[in-house]
């Protein structure tokens, strides 16, 4: 699909495992990452007497997943925020999912920053509203804390040469000139790897300007109480970073008993389709009766 309005478009991971996972019957449910609708899509085809609160902090995604889902009507209720501020007020989902991180539509919105194969400025923010962005962190950050980001959210391991090349370097506008800094610096085995040299950096940097790693832990927290007595809790993770935290906070709950004893990965025929499944990881929980 892509939306005439926005031409926004983004193939759905894990397609019939997260069906699975939910396990469909007619009920509420919440998709906590609607982003370009296509999982959202698949649960209201799948079951006519389904329902969905769709939720995304970028407004882009909200116009895109609101032409792409506008057949449903008012099957379909959309609320642009933060998952972490999410309010489900009196209602109880029967299943709540989250395609966690950003979409293929970022990486399609090059002004959005969050690409290094285009000059754009370095933004990076999913919610646009929010005042901290990409160039912030780069421009003003010491070398030392530059380092740690690097290292702990990108898990680089040339994060201090990385950092001491970006002090050095900066002011940096756009994210060609970060990239080809982060390039410069490295050995040359490392720039003729299997991924670009600054592609972790760049990870770091998104995680951060996000808060990824907090907003998730909140949503661990909080989903349990939004589900009714056997709802489901589905998460589709894309790094380490957040798969652990999944597993741990399943596993913590006191509400919820954990489905996927391991994580759901894609077959091989979706990682050639869909390159964006291959590092997909999908974990399922059910709320205690
Ligand atoms: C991987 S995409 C989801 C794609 C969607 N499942 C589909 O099939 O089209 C993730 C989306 O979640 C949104 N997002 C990420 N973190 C979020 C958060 N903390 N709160 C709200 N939306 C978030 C992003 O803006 C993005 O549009």
């Amino acid at each position: 699909m892509t939306s005439a309005s926005t031409g926004m478009y983004h193939v759905p991971v894990l397609p019939k495992e997260t069906l699975a996972a939910l396990a469909l019957k007619p009920g509420l449910y919440l998709d906590a990452t609607v982003g370009g609708g296509g999982h959202s899509r698949l649960l209201l085809e799948a079951e006519p007497a389904l329902q969905v609160t769709a939720i995304d902090q970028d407004a882009v995604a909200i116009a895109s997943a609101q032409a792409r889902l506008a057949s449903f009507g008012e099957r379909v209720k959309f609320w642009r925020g933060n998952f972490a501020e999410f309010d489900p007020g009196s209602h109880r989902f029967d299943g709540i999912l989250a395609d966690l991180g950003v979409s293929s539509a970022h990486f399609d919105q090059p002004q959005r920053g969050f690409s290094f194969r285009h000059p754009a400025p370095l933004d990076m923010r999913m919610d646009q509203r929010q005042s901290l962005t990409a160039a912030e962190i780069v421009n003003y950050w010491n070398e030392v804390d530059l380092a740690n980001l690097i290292y702990t959210l990108g898990e680089e391991r040339l994060s201090r040469r990385i950092a001491r090349q970006m002090v050095a370097q900066r002011p940096f506008q756009t994210t060609t000139d970060l990239a080809a800094a982060i390039a410069g610096c490295v050995p040359a085995s490392y720039r003729h790897g299997r991924i670009h040299p600054a592609t972790r950096t760049f990870q770091a940097l998104r995680i951060a300007v996000n808060r990824e790693l907090d907003v998730l832990d909140t949503l661990l927290q909080e989903a349990p109480h939004w589900l009714k007595p056997k709802g489901r809790l589905v998460i589709i993770s894309f790094h380490s970073l957040e798969d652990r935290r999944v597993k741990h906070a399943f596993r913590a709950s006191p509400l919820l008993t954990v489905i996927s004893k391991k994580p759901i990965v894609a077959q091989p025929e979706e990682v050639n389709t869909n390159p964006r499944s291959r590092s997909a990881k999908l974990r399922v929980a059910e709320r205690l009766p």
